[in-house]
């Protein structure tokens, strides 16, 4: 029999409390809930009680001898960071791409010349199964020791129905087998694959015909996510592509606005998608459009650091009303990294993004990105168990003391796992 766990004194117990009120936006990004002297009573992976540790101590004073109690005097204590934008599944690896951009080449000239992402594609259509399942394994390992317990993952690394398929088995796979909560996005739409070259429109129909129905009768993805950029998808064709989706029952993402100014959050905005990411060169328009339509912004600043690239209007989006997210973007080309501590340094620095906001955009806010927000992201009874002892007393330390993981423990449904 497990025992109830209570993890006591905690200096700041961060519950990011909601009562499920969806996306924060505005001030609302800054509420963390904060408890101090917290505690909590975890029990079957799940919370059970919440509160200081004179009221629990009170609450179970006849149940104290059954617990595993956890001391956690002079630490703070959050839920699981949650990464709402991964391309974590992907084979082989593209470190003379990054010496390539070191040397003056950019990101679309590398992918132009069949670099990038085809060739990563070329990689992942190679690897087998197993192959794809160790290396990912690595990195959701990775994820979790950086205090990480749901990530999102996205195909897109196959372009043909065979490789797409691959990809997203391997995640239900890893779904199975790993602790980390993973949760799937078909991105069939992340490029034109070299065999359709100078056939653009008649990809997206192979896409929409032959790839779409397969998956959701696979039941492999929840969401849908499509690269509208110049040179890639344009509007109108990323357009079809998410209002096929949503025919099948897949919630539409968008990878907008992140090398040229392409209209791409207006379209979020206009087609009710549940986040829009990276948004570096998003314009003003498209800004408002999505505070009004309630479109989440996922902000991934380490990939606008990789590309040596502005980061987005972080703080402009929040001001405006934008609820926003942060993840890693974990990629093999433009952020190949799993550390959702450097990414929450990096939306203070970069993008003038409170302590208190970067707390809530990775954990609450990136919930709701990805529809979880019943489940995880805040500390409340009935959420699952997944938390984090960090070895810092106050959620402003944690973001001053920029670049090192200041995890201590790690629990995924009331399991110890870091
Ligand atoms: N920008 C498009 N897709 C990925 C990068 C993929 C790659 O370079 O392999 C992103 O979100 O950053
Ligand atoms: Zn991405």
């Amino acid at each position: 029999m497990i025992k109830p766990i209570l993890i006591k004194h905690a200096a700041q117990l961060a519950t990011l409390a909601s009562k499920g009120k969806g996306p924060r936006s505005k001030e609302a990004m800054s509420e963390l809930g904060l408890i101090e002297d917290g505690s909590m009573w975890i029990e079957g992976g799940m919370i059970k009680a919440i509160g200081t540790t004179t009221e629990l101590e009170e609450r179970y004073a006849d149940r104290l001898d059954e617990a595993e109690v956890i001391d956690a005097t002079n630490h703070l204590v959050t839920p699981g960071l949650v990464d709402p934008h991964t391309h974590v599944v992907y084979g082989g690896s593209r470190e003379r791409e990054f010496e390539m951009r070191l040397e003056g080449a950019s990101y679309m000239d590398i992918m132009n010349a069949g670099g990038g992402i085809h060739a990563t594609t070329r990689m992942t259509r190679e690897a087998s199964e197993e192959e794809l399942i160790e290396q990912t394994t690595w990195r959701l390992d990775s994820f979790l020791a950086h205090g990480v317990t749901t990530v999102e993952g996205k195909s897109g690394y196959g372009m043909n129905l065979e490789t797409e398929l691959k990809q997203l088995r391997v995640m239900k796979k890893l779904q199975e087998q790993h602790v980390i909560d993973l949760v799937p996005t078909f991105m069939g739409g992340h490029a034109v694959p070299p065999e359709y070259k100078g056939r653009e429109d008649e990809f997206v129909e192979h896409l929409i015909n032959d790839m779409l129905p397969v998956v959701a009768e696979e039941k492999l993805a929840e969401f849908n996510d499509v690269f509208c950029e110049k040179g890639v998808f344009t509007p109108a064709q990323s357009e079809r592509i998410l209002d096929a989706g949503k025919r099948f029952g897949l919630i539409p993402k968008i990878h907008a606005d992140e090398i040229e100014s392409y209209g791409g959050a207006e379209l979020a905005a206009k087609i009710g998608s549940i986040s829009a990411e990276h948004l570096l060169k998003a314009s003003e328009a498209g800004i408002k459009a999505m505070a009004k339509s309630g479109t989440i912004a996922c902000l991934l600043p380490a990939t606008a650091l990789y590309l040596r690239e502005e980061a987005a209007a972080g703080r402009k989006m929040i001001d405006e009303g934008v609820a926003v997210a942060i993840s890693t973007d974990c990629n093999p080309g433009s952020s190949p990294t799993t550390s959702m501590p450097l990414v929450m340094n990096l939306a203070c620095i970069s993008m003038r993004l409170t302590p208190a906001e970067v707390l809530t955009a990775a954990t609450y806010n990136a919930a709701c990105a990805i529809n979880r927000e019943e489940k995880v992201g805040s500390l409340e009874v009935g959420k699952q168990a997944d938390i984090v002892l960090w070895n810092v007393k106050n959620y402003q330390e944690l973001q001053y003391l920029f670049g090192v993981n200041h995890v201590k423990a790690v629990w995924k449904k009331g399991v110890k796992v870091v």
